[in-house]
């Protein structure tokens, strides 16, 4: 590509290298033995650990850029407070006072979501690319990954200025993988409880203990620096990010992908996360209710 050559965000582009550190991660030689121990070592971390970080994934001059055009995202933020439980379920008086579902936390943080990502920005491009979708699917173990449907929150920037948080919760999506690129002075730290519920059970005693506070040697901390790759499952590994301290904000890229492709985020939880619905959102919801009458399946 020429120097005056604008990258932009192209499913079809496969070539990631002036993005990636291909020396340390070769996506261009997939099936050769450095990724595929790179890919072996993500595996067994997320099965035992529910986390895996890829150090240093991007190359110093992407992530200054995308430390840049991070910050110049963050003024499109949409900041919706609220006050939510670990499971974003409604108070319910008839449980116990002590039952972890009634302990309300502030979420203080905001979203930059992907259709105010242009396609010329760092994370938009490594978002669509096919090095990328082929990188998440083999460590998560699946033939294949999805960009959601969804116009908002297939991609979106997490915003934490100082002051904000994001308190206990689980992701509705199994994997999450995600990639700061701007890191507060003090605090802002992602800890996580690694597979604390199961499909099996919610595990509320140990769940409510860490809430609560008073189980402090469950959660791990994880050292995460702007450019490494973490991947995450987020659906069963209770996590927050802490308190944000000092001057500078934290961001971070959120790249969610799925198993089938045409996912969209449910219409109220959008309105709620991100203010607003899109024409998709809307006709996806219509789509469920006529489903679930019946009519089409
Ligand atoms: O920003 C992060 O590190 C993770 C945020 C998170 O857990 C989420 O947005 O669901
Ligand atoms: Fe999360």
């Amino acid at each position: 590509m020429s120097e005056t050559a604008l990258a932009l965000a192209d499913a079809e582009r496969t070539d990631l290298s002036d993005l990636v550190d291909t020396e340390c991660y070769p996506l261009e030689d997939f099936n050769g033995p450095r990724m595929q121990d790179v890919i072996g070592r993500v595996q067994d971390d997320l099965a035992e650990d529910g986390c895996a970080v890829l150090r240093g994934f991007m190359r110093p001059a992407a992530l200054q850029r995308a430390s840049a055009e991070g910050r110049e995202l963050a003024r499109k933020t949409f900041f919706s407070s609220a006050r939510v439980n670990a499971w974003f379920t409604r108070d319910d008086p008839s449980l116990g006072d002590d039952d972890p579902r009634r302990i309300f936390m502030d979420r203080t943080s905001g979203f930059v979501t992907r259709d105010m990502i242009p396609a010329d920005m760092v994370i938009q491009q490594i978002y669509v690319s096919p090095a990328m979708k082929r990188l998440v699917a083999a460590c998560i173990g699946e033939d294949e990954v999805f960009e959601y449907a969804d116009p908002f929150a297939g991609l979106v920037q997490n915003v934490l200025p100082p002051g904000t948080s994001q308190p206990w919760h689980y992701d509705t999506n199994e994997y999450i993988v995600t990639m700061m690129t701007e890191k507060p002075e003090v605090g802002g730290e992602f800890e996580y409880c690694p597979n604390i519920r199961s499909a099996a059970g919610e595990n509320y005693d140990r769940v409510g203990a860490v809430i609560r506070g008073e189980d402090m040697a469950t959660s791990k901390t994880l050292r995460l620096e702007p450019g490494d790759l973490q991947l995450f499952k987020g659906r069963y590994s209770l996590h927050r990010v802490t308190e944000v301290g000092g001057e500078r904000e934290r961001h971070t890229a959120i790249f969610a992908y799925s198993q089938q492709p045409g996912v969209v985020g449910r219409l109220e939880r959008t309105r709620q996360l991100y203010g607003r619905v899109s024409e998709a959102h809307i006709q996806a919801e219509r789509e469920r209710v006529e489903r679930a009458d019946g009519l089409l399946d």
